[in-house]
C-alpha cells in the first residue's frame, strides 16, 4: 500500500469513528469558540480597566472591573462544558471504534484465528481504542478553539505593535519547528509503544490459559521472566514515547517565560520611550500568554495524534481484513429441511497453507477424499494422528473452504451456500475446550436460546449430569469456571454433547476425546447421542472402538486419503490399516 494510501485510509477510519458523534462535536467546536472569544475580549476589557485607572478614574471603572469578571468566569465555565463534551465525544469514539473491532474480529475467517495471537487482538480492542479517544478529543477541539484564539490573538498583538508582534512571531515559530518534529518522532515509537502492549497481553493470555502446564512442569520461573521481558519491552517504548512528550510541555513554557522577558524588556523601553502605552503592554502580554498556550496544545495534540494514527493502522489491520463470508450477512431462524442430512465428499482436496511456498507442492491435509453418507446414518472418521479426521470436519463446517473438489449437504453444494445456513443444519462439538466460561445454563442454550429449563434437565439426565448438578444450589446457573475447570474431562465432554443435541441438528458432527471416559459414562454419551440423534446424521471423528463398532460405516483416513470404507468386520478383513489401529489400540478399547 502506498503511503498516501495508508494516511487517507486512517483519516477514513477517524472520520468513521467520529459518526454517531457530530452533535457533541459541533457542540463542543461551538463552545471552544465561545471560549476563545471570551479569552480574546478579556485583553481588550482589562486594557480598559487599566485606562480607566491610569486616567482620572472615573465612575466606568466598576462597570469594568464586573465584565472582566463575567468574562473571567465565562471563560472558566465554557472550559468546563468543552472538557465534559470532549469526555462524552471520547467515550463515543472509543465506543465506535470497539464495535467496529468486535464485529471484525468475531467474523474472521477462522484461519486468521490460526495465525494470530489472541492476548494481541484482545489488546487492540482495549488499549488501542484508547488511544484514539485521547487524539481526537484534545486533536479536533484543542485545535479548533486554539487555532482561533492564536489567530485572534496574533491579529491583536499586529495591531497592538507591530515591532513586539515580529519578536513574539519569531519565538513562536522556533518553538513550533521543533515541535513539529517531534510530533513525527512521537508516531514512530507509539506504534513501538501499541505493540509491544500487545505482545504483553499475548504472553500474558497465554500463560493464564496454560497455567496447569506451565505449573505442572515447574516452569513458572521461566515463564515468568519471558512476560516480565515483553513488560519490560512496553516500559522501554513506553519511555521512549515520554522522552519525547517529556520535552513538549517545558519547551511550550520555556517559549512562553522568553516571549514574556521579551515582552516586559523591549516593550518597557517603548513605554518609557512614549511608544507604547501602558494598557496596550499589558494586553499585549495577555495575547502572548493567549497564543502560547493553544500553541503548546496543539503541538502536543499532534503528538497523540502521531500514536493513534499508530493505534489506527493497528485497528484497521483486522477491520479491513475480508470477514469469513464477505459482506453479505444471513441471520438464519430455520433449519431448513426437517430430518436428517446426508454428506458428500467429491474429490476434495484440501490444504492450510493457501498458496504453496515458493511453488513447493507439499501434500495438502486432504487430497482426492470421496465418500457419501446417506441421511441418518452414523458414520465414523478413523486414522491416525495428522490423517485429516479433524480437517474433515472443519471443512463440512466451512472453517476453511476445500482447495478443490466438492462438499455437499443435501445435493447442495455448501461452497454456495452462506456460511450461516450451512451452520444452521450442522452442530459440531470439538475435541478440546468445548465448554465456555458461564454457567451450565449459558452453556447448554448457546446454540439454542428458546431451549427451556425443562429441555436442559433431559439432555442432562439423559447424559447421566442431572444428579451432579442438582447437588449444587445454584443449579442450571452454576458457573463452570475458566474453560470448564470446575468439571471433569467426561463431563465437559458431556456437556457440550448435550449442547448439540439440544440444537437439534441435522448433521451432527462430532470430534471424540481422545481422554478416556470409564466404560459406563461412555456408553450412556453413546445412548444419549443416539437417542437425541434420531433425526440427524452422525459422524464422529472415532478414536474408541466401541464407537466405531456402533457405526454403520467407517471411513478409514490416511494422509488425507481414504484408504478404506465399510463396516468393522468387512474393515478387518480387508484393511491392514484399520487392523493395525484396532490391534494396536490407537483405537482404544
Ligand atoms: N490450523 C492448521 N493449520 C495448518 N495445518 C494444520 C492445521 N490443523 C491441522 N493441520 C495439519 O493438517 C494435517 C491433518 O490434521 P488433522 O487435525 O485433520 O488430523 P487428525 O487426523 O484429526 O489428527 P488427530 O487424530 O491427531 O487429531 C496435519 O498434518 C496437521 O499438522
Amino acid at each position: 500500500m502506498r503511503r498516501g494510501d495508508g494516511a487517507r485510509s486512517s483519516l477514513r477510519v477517524l472520520l468513521g469513528l467520529l459518526r454517531g458523534n457530530g452533535g457533541l462535536l459541533t457542540g463542543g467546536i461551538v463552545v471552544s469558540l465561545l471560549g476563545a472569544a471570551a479569552s480574546l475580549l478579556l485583553p481588550v476589557v482589562v486594557n480598559r480597566l487599566v485606562k480607566e485607572v491610569g486616567g482620572s478614574g472615573g465612575t466606568s471603572l466598576i462597570p469594568h472591573v464586573l465584565l472582566a469578571c463575567a468574562l473571567l468566569l465565562a471563560v472558566g465555565l465554557l472550559s468546563a462544558l468543552q472538557q465534559y463534551l470532549l469526555y462524552r465525544m471520547g467515550e463515543g469514539i472509543v465506543f465506535n471504534a470497539r464495535r467496529t473491532l468486535i464485529r471484525s474480529l468475531l467474523r474472521l475467517p477462522i484461519r486468521e484465528f490460526d495465525e494470530r495471537r489472541s492476548g494481541d487482538l484482545v489488546s487492540r480492542v482495549s488499549n488501542d481504542t484508547t488511544v484514539i479517544r485521547l487524539a481526537l478529543t484534545q486533536g479536533v477541539l484543542a485545535s479548533a478553539g486554539g487555532i482561533v484564539t492564536m489567530v485572534g490573538a496574533l491579529a491583536a498583538l499586529l495591531l497592538l505593535d507591530a515591532l513586539l508582534f515580529g519578536l513574539t512571531l519569531g519565538i513562536a515559530a522556533v518553538f513550533a519547528i521543533l515541535t513539529t518534529g517531534m510530533s513525527l518522532g512521537v508516531k514512530k515509537v507509539s506504534r513501538e509503544l501499541q505493540e509491544s502492549v500487545g505482545q504483553l497481553t499475548s504472553a500474558l493470555s497465554r500463560a493464564i490459559v496454560g497455567i496447569r502446564t506451565i505449573r505442572a512442569g515447574n516452569v513458572t520461573d521461566p515463564e515468568e521472566r519471558a512476560i516480565i521481558r515483553t513488560a519490560d519491552d512496553a516500559r522501554k517504548a513506553g519511555l521512549k514515547v515520554a522522552r519525547i512528550t517529556a520535552l513538549l510541555e517545558p519547551m511550550s513554557l520555556l517559549t512562553m517565560q522568553a516571549a514574556v522577558l521579551m515582552v516586559l524588556g523591549v516593550g518597557g523601553l517603548r513605554v518609557a520611550a512614549g511608544q507604547l502605552a501602558i494598557g496596550d503592554m499589558v494586553s499585549f502580554l495577555m495575547y502572548v500568554f493567549l497564543l502560547i498556550a493553544p500553541l503548546g496544545q496543539i503541538f502536543s495534540a499532534l503528538g497523540s495524534l502521531g500514536s493513534s494514527i499508530g493505534a489506527i493502522d493497528r485497528i484497521r489491520e483486522i477491520t479491513e481484513l475480508p470477514s469469513e463470508s464477505g459482506d453479505h450477512r444471513v441471520t438464519c431462524t430455520s433449519k431448513g429441511r426437517a430430518g436428517a442430512a446426508s454428506v458428500t465428499f467429491r474429490n476434495v482436496t484440501f490444504d492450510y497453507r493457501a498458496a504453496a511456498v515458493n511453488g513447493s507442492s507439499r501434500r495438502g491435509a486432504l487430497s482426492d477424499v470421496s465418500f457419501h453418507i446417506d441421511p441418518g446414518q452414523r458414520v465414523a472418521l478413523v486414522g491416525p494422528s495428522g490423517a485429516g479426521k479433524t480437517t474433515a470436519l472443519s471443512l463440512i463446517v466451512r472453517f476453511y473452504d476445500a482447495t478443490s473438489g466438492r462438499i455437499l449437504i443435501d445435493g447442495v453444494d455448501i461452497a454456495d451456500l452462506p456460511h450461516e445456513l450451512v451452520r444452521d443444519r450442522v452442530a459440531y462439538v470439538e475435541q478440546d475446550s468445548p465448554v465456555l466460561p458461564g454457567t451450565i445454563r449459558e452453556n447448554l442454550t448457546l446454540i439454542a436460546p428458546k431451549a427451556t429449563d425443562a429441555d436442559c434437565w433431559g439432555v442432562l439426565d439423559a447424559l447421566e449430569l442431572g444428579e451432579r448438578i442438582r447437588v449444587s444450589t445454584t443449579r442450571l446457573d452454576t458457573p463452570v469456571g475458566e474453560f470448564g475447570a470446575t468439571l471433569s474431562g467426561g463431563e465437559r465432554q458431556r456437556l457440550a454433547v448435550g449442547r448439540a443435541l439440544l440444537a437439534r441438528p441435522r448433521l451432527l458432527l462430532l470430534d471424540e476425546s481422545t481422554a478416556n471416559l470409564d466404560g459406563r459414562t461412555e456408553m450412556l454419551v453413546r445412548r444419549a447421542i443416539a437417542s437425541a440423534a434420531d433425526n440427524c446424521t452422525l459422524v464422529i471423528v472415532a478414536h474408541r472402538l466401541a464407537t466405531v463398532r456402533d457405526a454403520d460405516s467407517i471411513i478409514v483416513l490416511d494422509e488425507g486419503r481414504v484408504s478404506a470404507q465399510g463396516s468393522h468386520d468387512d474393515l478387518m478383513k480387508e484393511s491392514p490399516l484399520y487392523r493395525e489401529l484396532a490391534r494396536n489400540q490407537l483405537l482404544v478399547e
